[in-house]
């Protein structure tokens, strides 16, 4: 079953075109991590994804119905969490103060503890560091805060830039466990992972890109036994 279809869609940054045919699925309880060398489009298919910049053609679907094109608030409410590179903490608001903006109704109490607790459940690292300003934080722990932000509206499909970049190797490990858990429980993840050693822990199936094409798609072994996949496109 199909959660989320991107189908050979284009975009472009004014003249410059960035995506040229980029096609990405994923089903309900699936890790899909995409690959590619730094450049190749992987950051702007998620904006696309996401409502940031409208894609110039192809379709995307979610849940049955098409997204293409539509706010970023309506996608969000439609069911993706999205956790951007930057992250976007909050840093003069505590840990608890950033969680609780992940949350659509404000003024529902009951809705925001609940929706806390389940985040703890996943990142019990963050439970110390609730009375915490969000700038205090470690990098692992920012991180940690930005998905548990996203995984307060309960979304099918939680999206994720880059959650591994320049963090220790403990910490990276302690992200992999909670987005197996994630999915575990039927929750879809989109993620780019620049490391291939996670990907292949991680991942139901991988998506390379190369200039702005999604150039290989198959399970982790499947990748590894592709060399000119591997060689080209990429790192070492
Ligand atoms: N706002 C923008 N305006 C113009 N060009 C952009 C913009 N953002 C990205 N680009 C260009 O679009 C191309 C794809 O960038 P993108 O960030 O999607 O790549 P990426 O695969 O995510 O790489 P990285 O891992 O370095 O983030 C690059 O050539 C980049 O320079």
């Amino acid at each position: 079953m199909t959660l989320l279809s991107i189908d050979n869609i284009q975009a472009r940054y004014g003249r410059s075109q960035v995506l040229h045919d980029v096609s990405i699925n994923v089903g309900p309880g699936e890790i899909i991590c995409l690959l590619g060398r730094n450049g190749v489009g992987k950051s702007t298919t998620l904006k696309c994804l996401m409502g940031l910049l409208p894609p110039n053609a192809g379709e995307i679907r979610f849940d049955g119905q098409p997204i293409t094109g539509l706010a970023s608030h309506t996608v969000a409410r439609r069911g993706i969490g999205y956790v951007p590179e930057e992250r976007l903490i909050f840093p003069n608001l505590t840990v608890a103060e950033n969680l609780s903006m992940g949350v659509w109704q404000t003024g529902r109490g009951a809705e925001i503890v609940e929706a806390t607790e389940r985040v703890l459940t996943t990142f019990p690292r963050l439970r110390d560091r609730l009375r915490a300003r969000g700038g205090t934080l470690s990098g692992g722990e920012q991180q940690m805060l930005a998905i548990g932000r996203a995984l307060m509206g309960r979304p099918k499909l939680l999206v994720v830039d880059e959650p591994t970049e320049g963090l220790a190797p403990v910490i990276v490990r302690a992200l992999e466990v909670a987005l197996r858990e994630l999915a575990a429980t039927g929750m879809a993840v989109l993620v780019i992972e620049s490391k291939l050693a996670v990907a292949r822990r991680i991942a139901s199936s991988i998506t390379v890109m190369a200039k702005g094409r999604t150039v290989f798609r198959g399970s982790p072994a499947e990748l590894l036994s592709n060399e000119a996949i591997c060689r080209e496109h990429l790192h070492a």
